[in-house]
């Protein structure tokens, strides 16, 4: 093991923590609370655990968590409806509705309901829009997570060649739109790519979001990369990240742990989007290092 560890972990407590002193100021100001409404439909183990670490996290940062759970045979419509009635209230500031969501429901039609200015999942056309051609918006929370995390580890990323393994509209597009504006040259790759070792081979900065366990091996790594390891994957009863840790670490230069990088990381940035909606429809203005 050569590679230092992104802790992921720590840092986004410190976000937190600077997110929880500056919702006392916006308390303050105010008179309210920057408040958070997240939508579960059906009773997926697994969704239900990071629902309830996202109302935990949202509750120690000083803000409101609305947490609405409607049973998996719940419709569309009615779906769309509670979407309707939290784009209405004015003491909801940002909106998650978790996915996946059962199949007689479509995805996009609820997403692109969401007032985009209460899109802090930063899912929602207009958003991504927004990013696409650099207006300010929301920006999705995993991918806004691991740029902090390679800009605390690696300061200026002007210039550095970056590979992003995964194209999906949650991930590895915003990511690679982040790079970009960094001043990164990009590369994404996916599943059609040829001769993926070969392209990582030639990155500073490697991004695995595609959903393969331990797939991004040591040997396709450049000595002294930055691998920041998207994946959350449950095999076995354990979590393995899209990386394989063991071999990659002989390599890398800095690598992010699974669990303990990303995934703490993604619900830190939700916190702070909440805040940063909060502060946009209050005129009040929040530190731009958030
Ligand atoms: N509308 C929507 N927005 C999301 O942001 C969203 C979603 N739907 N659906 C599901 C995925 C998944 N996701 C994670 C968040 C934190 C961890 C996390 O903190 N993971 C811990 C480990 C947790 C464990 O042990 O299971 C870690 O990596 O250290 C993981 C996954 C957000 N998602």
């Amino acid at each position: 093991m050569t590679a230092a560890l992104i802790d992921g972990k720590a840092a986004a407590a410190a976000l937190r923590e600077k997110v929880a002193v500056e919702v006392a100021r916006f308390r303050e100001a105010t008179g309210r609370a920057p408040g958070l409404a997240v939508v579960l439909v059906g009773e997926d183990p697994a969704s239900a655990v990071y629902v309830r670490s996202k109302g935990k996290a949202t509750r120690e940062a000083g803000m409101e968590s609305f947490e609405h759970k409607l049973p998996a045979t719940t419709s569309q419509d009615d779906l769309l409806t509670l979407v309707d009635q939290l784009n209405a209230d004015p003491s909801v500031d940002g909106i998650l509705v978790q996915l996946p969501l059962p199949p007689q429901i479509d995805e996009r039609v609820v997403i692109t309901r969401i007032d985009p200015d209460k899109d802090v999942d930063g899912f929602h056309p207009v958003n991504a829009g927004r990013l696409a051609t650099g207006l300010p918006g929301f920006v999705p929370c995993t991918p806004l997570g691991c740029l902090m995390l390679l800009r605390q580890t690696l300061g200026e990323l002007s210039g550095k060649s970056a590979v992003v393994i995964g194209r999906s509209n949650i991930v590895g597009k915003p990511m690679a739109l982040l790079l970009l504006g960094d001043s990164c040259t990009v590369t994404i790759a996916h599943s059609r790519t040829r001769d993926l070792p070969d392209v990582v081979r030639q990155a500073d900065i490697v991004v695995a979001a595609v959903g393969r366990p331990e797939m991004v091996k040591g040997d396709w790594l450049k000595p002294g990369a930055t691998v920041i390891d998207v994946g959350i994957n449950r095999v076995e009863g354990s979590l393995v990240g899209d990386v394989d840790f063991a071999s990659a670490s002989a390599v890398a230069g800095a690598i992010t742990p699974v669990p303990g990088g990303v995934g703490p990381m993604t619900i830190a940035c939700l916190i702070r989007n909440t805040f940063v909606s909060a502060c946009r429809t209050e005129g009040v203005t929040f530190d731009s290092a958030l």
